[in-house]
């Protein structure tokens, strides 16, 4: 089994006259908190939705726990036990909080046998998916509201839920786009603290978008830095930190 559970191989994308995968190559260690950094614009989101099945590559190869997924559909990469979270957190809000966090489970009980007669089978997938729910809202100190409306909760606890849902399918890595965006310092902490227990715990592989590098950098184990497109720095935070190509790039210098 190879160390690398994500390995991103020369990838390419432009739209019209847009370059924004200019040859891309970068890997994620297996159980590791790897970070993708870069100004706005530099191809990260790019990057995610390459990876995620979104886009297609115009050239390069996407592999994933040892197979290759470069153009796969969404849904084929999400089954695989890749998923990804987004920075605007995608719910029903015709839903309360629990139902969200059910329909993100991935052998969705409700899908597998709704025309089947098993109802009691259906019954008891659907108690373990519910306990499971309960479960991981528990972890984030999010339970109390899990009967309010999707739309009636803080923006702090819709990140909260957000990284439930990721959860519900037991996924092999996680790709956040930006966890602790527009969340306060306190709970920004929390969720890292959090993402940091589930990689010590269980092992979780993660790709993480986050714009906040003060407190990113307390707590990722590798990051890259993407410029115009391209990766132009990886290190460990601290030598990310001292590196002056990075410093540049950050103060519009570069
Ligand atoms: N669907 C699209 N159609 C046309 N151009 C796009 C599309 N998606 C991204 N781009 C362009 O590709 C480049 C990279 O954008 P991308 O959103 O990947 O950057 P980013 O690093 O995620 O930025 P941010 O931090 O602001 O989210 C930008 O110039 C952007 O305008």
């Amino acid at each position: 089994m190879s160390d690398n559970i994500l390995e991103v191989q020369n990838v390419k994308k432009r739209f019209g006259g847009v370059v924004a995968l200019d040859g891309v190559t970068m890997s994620v260690k297996r159980g590791s908190m790897t970070a993708l950094i870069g100004p706005n614009g530099s191809g990260k989101t790019t990057l995610f939705n390459v990876i995620a099945g979104v886009y297609k590559p115009d050239s390069g190869k996407v592999f994933f726990d040892g197979k290759d997924i470069t153009g796969l559909p969404p849904e084929k990469i999400y089954h695989l036990g890749l998923v990804r979270t987004f920075q605007v957190p995608r719910m029903f809000k015709g839903m309360t909080v629990f139902e969200n966090v059910m329909t993100a489970a991935r052998n969705n009980p409700g899908e597998r046998y709704t025309k089947s007669l098993l109802k009691r089978l259906w019954k008891s997938v659907e108690m373990k998916v519910a306990e499971k729910a309960v479960d991981t809202l528990e972890l984030l100190k999010i339970l109390h509201v899990a009967r309010n409306p999707s739309g009636a909760i803080s923006g702090g606890q819709m990140k909260l839920v957000e990284l439930a849902r990721g959860l519900m399918s037991d996924p092999k890595m996680l790709m956040l786009d930006e966890p602790a965006a527009g969340v306060n310092p306190t709970l920004a902490h929390e969720i890292f603290k959090f993402l940091v227990n589930l990689k010590t715990e269980k092992g979780m592989s993660m790709l993480i978008i986050e714009h906040r590098l003060d407190i990113l950098f307390d707590y990722v184990d590798y990051v890259y830095v993407m410029h115009r497109g391209k990766i132009v720095a990886e290190g460990t935070p601290e030598e990310i930190m001292n590196n002056k190509v990075v410093v540049d790039i950050y103060l519009g210098e570069a």
